[in-house]
């Protein structure tokens, strides 16, 4: 691969579950060059990314927390196609993020959930006004995408749905980015979900979970030993109908980043969810 056709990728987080499952899966695309990793763990900085991600041999590049200088660095590279940053670090930090990579003509693949309405709007319009690609995607794996087909398809005959994520006890937000995303799909419908029939008291706030878009509840899970897991329930007299998906591995996401950060140079504008890149 010539460096005019190689896409430059700053992984940020690289230290993290997801970071380094990114920096193992750009290595080995012929197409895609790691230039840099950033992390804010200390204990980390200076360690070869390739060499934390488990790789055998060193990437050497070194992970560091010095994002814009990197971000300022990449931009001036000439000899490539427009360089791609992937963020996979904290709910707190993703929307700063975004914003200096739009900044510096770099193209965000953004997968860390728990930005708001509200930023997500204000970053569609940053990135519209910079005419720069960038891909905000809550669920990288085609079994979520192929889950929430199906629950489009079952919401045209069901009229009550709730929905369970189920996560490891490390995850920062609640409700996950996914099913905050499923209960905005399924509002899109157009009809109203779960027409109450008496009249509900929590003896207990939050019993009834987090209600979302359109009457639709969210309920949240957090144990060691989970992973990332997802149902959606449909309910209608006599039946219920279940949609489930369950992650084992974090390499299940790698597939979806990979196109991710091939397609976003492509775009001159946010887009949000993987449904639409595929
Ligand atoms: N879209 C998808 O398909 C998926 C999305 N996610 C999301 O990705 C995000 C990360 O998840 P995960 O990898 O499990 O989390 P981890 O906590 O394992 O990794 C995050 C890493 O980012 C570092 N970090 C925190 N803040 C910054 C910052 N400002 N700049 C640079 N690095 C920073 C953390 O350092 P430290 O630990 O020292 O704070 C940590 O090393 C979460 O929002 C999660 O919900 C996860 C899986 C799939
Ligand atoms: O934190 C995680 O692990 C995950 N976060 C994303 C979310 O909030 O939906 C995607 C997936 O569920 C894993």
């Amino acid at each position: 691969m010539s460096n005019q056709t190689s896409i430059p990728v700053i992984v940020n987080g690289a230290a993290g579950k997801m970071g380094r499952e990114v920096i193992k899966a750009v290595a080995e695309a012929s197409d895609l060059t790691l230039m840099g990793a950033i992390d804010t763990t200390p204990e980390h900085q200076g360690k070869d990314a390739g060499e934390l991600a488990g790789l055998s041999e060193p990437l050497e590049v070194p992970i560091t927390n010095q994002l814009e200088p990197m971000l300022a660095y990449v931009a001036g590279e000439r000899q490539m196609q427009p360089g791609v940053l992937v963020d996979f670090t904290h709910p707190d930090a993703v929307y700063n993020n975004i914003r200096s990579a739009i900044a510096y003509g770099i193209r965000p693949v953004v997968g860390t959930t728990g930005l708001s309405p509200a930023q997500l709007e204000e970053l569609a319009d940053f990135a519209e006004k910079a005419s720069t690609g960038c891909l905000v995607i809550p669920n990288f794996s085609i079994g979520m995408v192929l889950l929430q087909e199906a629950a489009l398809r079952a919401s045209q005959y069901f009229d009550h749905v709730e929905i369970i994520e189920l996560h490891h006890n490390q995850k920062a937000d609640a409700p996950s980015g996914t099913a905050i995303q499923t209960a905005q799909l399924l509002a899109e419908m157009g009809k109203t979900f779960n027409t109450a029939i008496v009249v509900e008291t929590e003896k207990i706030p939050g019993a009834r979970g987090s209600l979302a878009d359109e009457g639709i509840r969210i309920h949240s899970v957090r144990l060691p030993g989970l992973i990332a897991h997802q149902e959606v329930i449909f309910g209608a007299a006599g039946q219920i109908y279940t949609l489930r998906h369950d992650t084992s591995d974090r390499a299940c996401y790698m597939p979806g980043v990979i196109l991710a950060i091939r397609k976003v140079n492509q775009l001159k504008s946010l887009v949000y969810g993987l449904e639409k890149i595929l």
